[in-house]
């Protein structure tokens, strides 16, 4: 098991954003995180990251109490945009490299050039597909154990999502564990190993997509019809 988390919560006011969360993530898993807007995903998320506190609960990183170093192993990625319109990919390559020790920057410059973003390339010119096959890229050149993708696919066209899904499974292998949350379900549901439904701060049914396709006779997008 790579992560588990106990009944994890997180307050903001009275405002219950994660309400005791149960979750247990293995290794060499692609998982999906589905939930409506407001559910929580993003919060929970940025607690497994370190990037915000939880008000109570545990979260297990591989088998121990979560510690800051863990940090260096989980990469996140968030669904603002990070990078400054003067910066060049090379000087993205760069910035992360100074700020990730994980950051293999070899690693980035075949991926860069494999999804067609050369060196030089300006961020004020790229388009959205393309600012977010960089994201994408740059989170992904991390050697990290967990990659934690909040809203990958979103507000791109059918050609990059199809790049960034493949440039998402290139990666993918037994030792690490991929969460990619997203509304867009019919494009996540023919390669994601589970899928994690959220509501209301709540983690309310963790299941295997094969098993549900083979023994129940449904689709992700049908569970989610049923339970949402
Ligand atoms: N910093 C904050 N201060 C106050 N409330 C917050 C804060 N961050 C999140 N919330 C609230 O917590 C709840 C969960 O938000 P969160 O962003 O985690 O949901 P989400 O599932 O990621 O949503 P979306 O799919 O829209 O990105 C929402 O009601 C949100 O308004």
């Amino acid at each position: 098991m790579i992560l588990q988390c106990i009944g994890l919560n997180k307050s903001f006011g009275n405002k219950k954003a994660v309400n005791d969360f149960n979750i247990k993530l293995t290794e060499g898993k692609v998982y999906g995180l589905l939930g409506e807007n407001g559910s929580g995903k993003t919060t929970w998320m940025k607690m497994v990251a370190g990037l915000t506190k939880p008000t109570s609960g545990e979260i297990i990183y591989k088998e121990a109490p979560w510690n800051y170093k863990d940090k260096s192993e989980i990469a996140y990625m968030s669904t603002e945009p990070f990078f400054y319109d003067f910066m060049s990919i090379k000087d993205v390559g760069r910035y992360y490299a100074d700020f990730f020790e994980d950051f293999d920057t070899e690693k980035f410059q075949k991926m860069t050039d494999k999804v067609g973003l050369e060196e030089s390339m300006k961020i004020k010119t790229l388009s959205t597909g393309m600012t977010a096959k960089l994201k994408v890229v740059a989170t992904l050149s991390r050697n990290a154990s967990l990659f934690l993708l909040d809203e990958p696919l979103n507000g791109i066209d059918f050609k990059a999502r199809e790049e960034i899904i493949s440039i998402i499974l290139d990666e993918a292998d037994s030792k690490n564990c991929f969460v990619i949350s997203t509304h867009l379900i019919n494009e996540i549901e023919s390669f994601i190993d589970e899928a994690i439904f959220v509501k209301n701060g709540q983690l309310i049914l963790q299941t295997e997509t094969e098993k549900e396709r083979m023994q129940n006779g449904k689709s992700i997008a049908d569970i989610y019809m049923e339970i949402m």
